[in-house]
């Protein structure tokens, strides 16, 4: 605990008092009710709202001082900032200011001097001045540390980025946290930036890029709580495990309900489960050491088949089908009763034009069905009715039979038939054709199946109020021009980092690329610079790979927060392997780290590895392509699983030219392994080093 001092004091008394209030509030709001009625089953889910708040408020109530004195006032006023606000209940006086509150954004964006200030308020913007900064730690409900960044006629030497620091250096667990106390000016930015944007995000490792998306969430349903819900919100990321990992954020910061998806998912949900995904098989012929991996270039099957060229061709592939109906030919029920091909083009054409293909065929196929029944009702014979009934059924299921089919699958694997004249590289259209041939599809189709399948039955327009798409430089000009469809005007979060990109072969090169989807007033561009993750060692070490990813990106700016080096460890033998990852396990345990991971090249390896140490009386977590669950402790996992993932000490194993040849798919792949780390980074090889590391 800090030694008392004046303003330890102040704060103590201030906290103290805040928990009486809270404790107050609390209490007033009275016992749940449980009855059936309605009413009152409204006003309980209020109270209910009111109860949880109360609560996060009660663990830590602010993080945050700003002593603000506006224009025109006598003095400042002070403003405790939380993860919620919350007023006095018997003056309606704001007692703590939600971080969301336009007014808070001047704890975010001041950073030091004596310059006046202002903040953006609905009715205008607010000029001052600052009186005070205060960093306020608040842990099991004690006051711990208070650190002043700023006070008007201070020295205010060097100390703005202590408390960013004392976050930084923390164990971590197995769960992503939520930074509201420390968030830097250029990620509130981003977070603050307005809704109707695509904000595509390029940023370092560890510049806070899944975490400023999630931020930005919580502030969004803050900013414009009535125009948007937590349920037409939707994260798309890299995979389920990941996902779990960051699962904890928006619950600590209030917001529930949100969809969390990776795109596989989303996408087979939305085809109905009529197709079969051939699983992980892209990952298996690209992250195996065997075989040759070929160059990535515009006709490597993802990226063709995720692009906007293919995109117009499937647009021009579906008027076509289109202007197919247009031959529909005249329906005869029977001899001499017959219902003519323009009154049946009149319906299709005029009459359902405003209907999605799929449900303009079934009207169509309902409508001469009704036609069918009114030219029955006009016989008298009974007998010749059922007689005549019986063919006009027959000939009209004949009928529709003829006319394609608006199905998804079947239209896709129209565009793939050996004999059809196509735009699509031979060599593509043949893998794809075995592919469909087994029943299977693999991920790099589900894009285009989607879009197919809302050409034929409609997009809900307002599916989406805000989309963020996490590691994005792995995703397709394809998807996100999708996703944009189910959104009237776009509203997304797209943030990745271009040097990450191990899945090249399916993602993109240039940001433009996805920035083309969107009409130049929409689209914004930001770049992270800042580093929070790791130690200043480990981003030196991690920027003298960068150059060889070869996608042109500036190193990464480290906070000023030291560690121990990093470390290279060359084995002479193969045997040695094992009993070095166990010293380095139990040295990072006996030094106190919390989660280690052992980063290793191949699925395979992974498993022998995870394998041999549980035998020898080390059981690890060892993370494969079907983990739904990251569970902290001691980790194996494949380099190209551990992305979005942090771990207090990492070991890198494969580290010489055969795990990692001087490529530039395998420079990211490293790049990714030693961003991973928080603390502590060893790499060990045997052999020759990796060419990556050569100097
Ligand atoms: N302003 C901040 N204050 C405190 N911690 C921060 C801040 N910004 C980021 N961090 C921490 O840095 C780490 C990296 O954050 P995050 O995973 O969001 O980065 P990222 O850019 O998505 O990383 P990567 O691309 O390498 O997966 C996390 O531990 C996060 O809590």
């Amino acid at each position: 605990m800090e030694s008392r001092n004046p303003a330890f004091d102040e704060e103590q008394d201030r906290l103290q008092a805040t928990f009486r209030e809270i404790d107050r509030q609390r209490a007033e709001i009275g016992p749940v009710y449980r009855g059936k009625d309605y009413v009152e089953q409204l006003i309980e889910a209020k109270r209910e709202e009111n109860r949880q708040r109360l609560d996060l408020l009660a663990n830590e109530p602010y993080f945050g001082r700003l002593d603000f004195q506006e224009e025109g006032k006598p003095a400042p006023l002070p403003l405790y900032i939380g993860k919620r606000g919350m007023e006095l209940a018997e003056t309606s006086e704001p007692y703590i200011t939600d971080w969301r509150a336009p007014i808070a954004s001047l704890f975010y964006s001041f950073t030091g001097g004596d310059d006046p200030v202002s903040y953006e308020a609905p009715d205008g913007t607010i000029h001052g001045e600052i009186a005070l900064k205060r960093n306020i730690s608040i842990r099991n409900k004690q006051l711990g540390r208070i650190v002043d960044s700023y006070e008007r006629g201070g020295d205010n030497i060097g100390l703005n980025d202590e408390f960013l620091l004392y976050k930084l250096g923390d164990k971590k667990d197995n769960r992503l946290r939520d930074i509201v106390s420390t968030i830097q000016a250029e990620q509130d930015r981003i977070i603050r930036a307005p809704r109707h944007k695509a904000l595509i995000i390029q940023g370092a490792a560890g510049s806070g890029k899944t975490t400023v998306a999630l931020h930005r969430l919580a502030f969004l349903l803050y900013q414009y709580q009535q125009q948007i819900r937590a349920e037409r919100m939707i994260i798309f990321a890299p995979n389920t495990m990941f996902l779990d990992y960051i699962s904890g954020v928006l619950p600590e910061l209030g917001v529930g309900n949100v969809t969390q998806s990776t795109f596989s998912e989303w996408a087979l949900e939305r085809l109905n489960g009529n197709v079969r995904l051939a699983q992980h098989a892209t990952e298996r012929e690209w992250f195996s050491l065997e075989g040759q991996r070929p160059a990535i270039d515009n006709d490597t099957p993802g990226r063709y088949k995720g692009s906007l060229a293919f995109k117009t061709y499937l647009d021009q592939q579906l008027a076509d089908f289109e202007q197919r109906f247009l031959e529909m030919q005249p329906f005869e029920a029977w001899e001499g009763r017959t219902l003519s091909g323009v009154v049946i083009r009149e319906w299709f054409e005029v009459e359902y034009k405003p209907y999605p293909l799929a449900q303009r065929l079934e009207r169509l196929h309902a409508r001469i069905n009704r036609w069918l029944e009114m030219q029955l009702n006009e016989i008298g014979d009974p007998k010749l009715r059922k007689e005549r009934s019986k063919t006009g059924k027959q000939r009209l299921r004949a009928y529709a039979n003829r006319l394609p089919k608006a199905d998804a699958l079947s239209f896709y694997q129209t565009l793939y038939a050996w004999d059809k004249q196509s735009d699509i590289p031979g060599p593509i259209a043949a893998s794809t054709r075995a592919y469909l041939k087994k029943g299977e599809v693999k991920p790099e189709d589900l894009p285009a199946l989607v879009w197919i399948h809302i050409a034929f039955n409609g997009a809900d327009k307002v599916a989406f109020d805000h989309v963020v798409v996490d590691e994005a430089q792995d995703v397709s000009p394809l998807q996100i021009a999708l996703l944009n469809s189910f959104m009237s005007e776009p509203s997304f979060t797209i943030l990745g980092d271009l040097a990450q990109g191990i899945h090249a072969y399916r993602g993109i090169q240039r940001w433009e690329e996805l920035s083309d989807v969107f009409a130049a007033d929409y689209r914004s561009y930001h770049a992270l610079q800042m580093s929070y993750r790791s130690t200043l060692e480990i981003i030196e070490f991690a920027n003298r790979i960068l150059p060889h990813t070869q996608t042109g990106l500036p190193p990464a700016s480290p906070v000023f927060r030291s560690g121990d080096p990093v470390e290279l460890a060359v084995l002479e033998s193969p045997e040695e392997t094992l009993p070095y990852i166990e010293s380095f396990i139990r040295a990072n345990q006996e030094h106190g780290m919390q989660t280690i991971a052992i980063i290793g090249r191949t699925d395979e390896a992974c498993a022998r590895l995870a394998a041999q140490l549980a035998e020898s009386g080390f059981p690890a977590n060892l993370i494969s392509e079907s983990h739904t669950r990251y569970h902290g402790g001691i980790t194996v996992v494949p380099v190209y699983l551990a992305k979005g993932l942090e771990f207090d000490s990492v070991l890198v194993t494969d580290a010489d030219g055969q795990g990692y040849s001087g490529s530039p798919q395998d420079a990211k792949l490293l790049y990714v392994a030693c961003t991973r780390a928080l603390h502590r980074l060893t790499l060990c090889c045997y052999g020759s080093v990796t060419p990556l590391l050569a100097e």
